[in-house]
């Protein structure tokens, strides 16, 4: 039996299994109480991955903490055994290397990390209480980094994003210098450890499953573009907030109680999880979340306004921003824009009805609650009919000066601010731009600002709408059509999946678009 609310997984990983006339799936949540009757309870229940699990760390340490109640209580009631699955992240930021089930650890209560944390020590101790008050017969494991073929493409952990960046020719991000270290444990390894562990009767833990071979993030990459063969290059972005320096496994206890230890090594289990990515249909994928948890530090609020991303000039006279890989995409007729406000509740959604799909930005509008000087930070969802592609474009310039601007004049909430009134950006200047896009793809994305209002063309090259051919102030090309201004299109659609809005009809009119150089 296998209960999954596909938060961070998809029906794929268990497609297999699904005709199997012994395998049986339920959508459940552990945080809810769940009642069955088995021999056997493995939790592994918990979004791993650092940017979902902090994407809403309170429902993660939910998960730990009401899900290990729940299922340590459906252990306890049917005396089933139950395996938790506790990690390697419980020793924090460890001060002694390599790590041993002695170790209490090194983590910071209160990070960005903590939910996960904090949530599976939590975890260990509800376990052992419930041995201890209840009898409950307990196995934990603490994982190390697992990776392998099942992941998904969007998991965003480290070996995920770097096969798929090697894959596409993007670059390889690497957090910080790449000189902090991880032990990498390939998933069959992994999963016969935690058998190993629930079938024997030596120890009732905790135990280490990992791989003690230890690699720098740095040797991973080049490891990984040798693999794949890539002409990707590594840049490197700062380190996310309390990231461990450094992580391996002591295995001394694995291997004398379980008589188990790795065999598959890093170089083997990469190539096999390059094959299974190259195989993959990604159109079939959407991220689970935004990946922007790693933004939660101020350092990392910093970096990622250096990311590059474009301004892509659609017809009707706007830009769109896109990151700089994806700007070719959006080239469809904009039809109508709506924007809608969540009260009380950072959330903005813009809707964009192009001719050829739909496009919705779903921009979430992160403030700094207790420092104001914190940037805000604007993050797109771009859905179009069916594939789901998550943008993290930050405006944390624009935005600031948009902010400054509008609590000046009318005290609005600065937290209410987004792209709404787009018009504002026409009065930065070029140099306030061209600073914010970032200085490699500054030069292009000042030309596409400059000509949102209007495309050079030697020729009459069709009728565009919204704009009129002629001989301008800027030469021949395709002018902002004054009298087209006011049409508005057909009604925007809005997915079912998306909330719903509670106030409607904020967004800019289509006069204040024509006006405006981007969004
Ligand atoms: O694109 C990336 C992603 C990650 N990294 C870095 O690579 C290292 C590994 O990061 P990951 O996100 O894969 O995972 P972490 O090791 O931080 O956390 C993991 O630890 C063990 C498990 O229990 C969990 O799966 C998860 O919390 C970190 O130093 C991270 O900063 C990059 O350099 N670039």
């Amino acid at each position: 039996m296998c209960l999954d609310n596909f938060f961070t997984s998809t029906r794929s990983g268990i497609a297999d299994l699904m005709g199997h006339p012994r395998f049986e799936f339920i959508r459940h949540d552990v945080t809810e109480p769940f009642y069955c009757e088995c021999d056997m309870v493995y939790n592994m229940a918990c979004p791993a991955s650092p940017v979902h699990y902090q994407w809403n760390p309170i429902k993660t340490t939910k998960v730990s903490v009401l899900g290990t109640i729940n299922m340590m209580g459906l252990a306890k009631r049917v005396k089933a055994r139950i395996l938790q699955a506790s990690t390697s992240e419980i020793y924090g930021d460890p001060e002694v290397t390599p790590q041993s089930e002695e170790y209490w650890g090194h983590v910071n209560t209160i990070g960005v990390r903590s939910c996960y944390d904090e949530g599976k020590r939590v975890a260990e101790t509800l376990a052992f209480d419930y041995l201890r008050s209840n009898n409950v017969d307990i196995r934990v494991a603490r994982i190390f980094n697992t990776y392998g073929p099942g992941m998904h493409p969007y998991d965003g952990r480290v070996v995920s994003n770097f096969i798929l960046q090697a894959l596409h020719g993007e670059d390889i991000t690497i957090y910080g210098d790449g000189s902090q270290t991880r032990s990498f444990g390939y998933v069959d390894d992994t999963v016969d450890g935690l058998i190993r562990l629930m079938n024997q009767e030596a120890t009732i833990g905790p135990v280490n499953i990992g791989n003690p071979n230890e690699f720098t993030v740095k040797e991973l990459a080049e490891m990984i573009i040798e693999l794949t063969g890539s002409k990707s290059k590594i840049v490197f972005l700062p380190l996310p907030g309390d990231d461990p320096k450094q992580r391996r496994p002591n295995i001394t206890r694995a291997k004398a109680l379980l008589e188990w230890e790795p065999k598959v090594q890093l170089r083997e289990g990469l190539t096999k999880t390059i094959h299974y990515f190259k195989a993959l249909d990604l159109r079939k994928y959407s991220k689970p979340t935004m990946h922007n948890a790693h933004h939660n530090t101020m350092v990392e609020a910093k970096v990622r306004k250096r990311l590059s991303y474009a301004l892509v000039p659609v017809e009707g006279g706007m830009c769109v921003p896109v990151p700089w890989e994806r700007r070719l995409r959006f080239d469809g007729t904009v039809h109508k824009v709506t924007g809608m406000d969540h009260p009380g509740f950072p959330i903005t959604f813009i809707q964009i009805l192009t001719n050829r799909e739909l496009l919705e930005l779903h921009c979430c509008i992160r403030g700094a609650d207790q420092n104001e000087q914190l940037d805000f930070e604007v993050n797109m969802s771009l859905i179009t009919g069916q594939t789901i592609a998550t943008l993290s474009v930050p405006m944390t310039t624009l935005l600031g000066e948009l902010k400054q601007k509008v609590s000046q004049q009318d005290g609005t909430n600065p937290r209410q601010l987004q792209l709404l009134v787009p018009g504002d950006f026409a009065q930065l200047t070029d140099e306030q731009a061209v600073a914010d896009l970032g200085p490699l793809e500054s030069k292009l994305d000042l030309i596409l600002v400059r000509n949102a209002g209007f495309f050079k063309s030697e020729k009459f090259e069709g009728v565009k709408e919204g704009y009129a051919f002629k001989l301008g102030e800027e030469g021949l090309g395709y002018y902002l059509d004054e009298y087209q201004k006011d049409q508005t299109g057909p009604p925007a659609l809005r997915p079912d999946s998306f909330p719903k809005p509670l106030v409607s009809g904020l967004g800019p009119s289509m006069q204040q678009l024509a006006k405006c150089q981007c969004l």
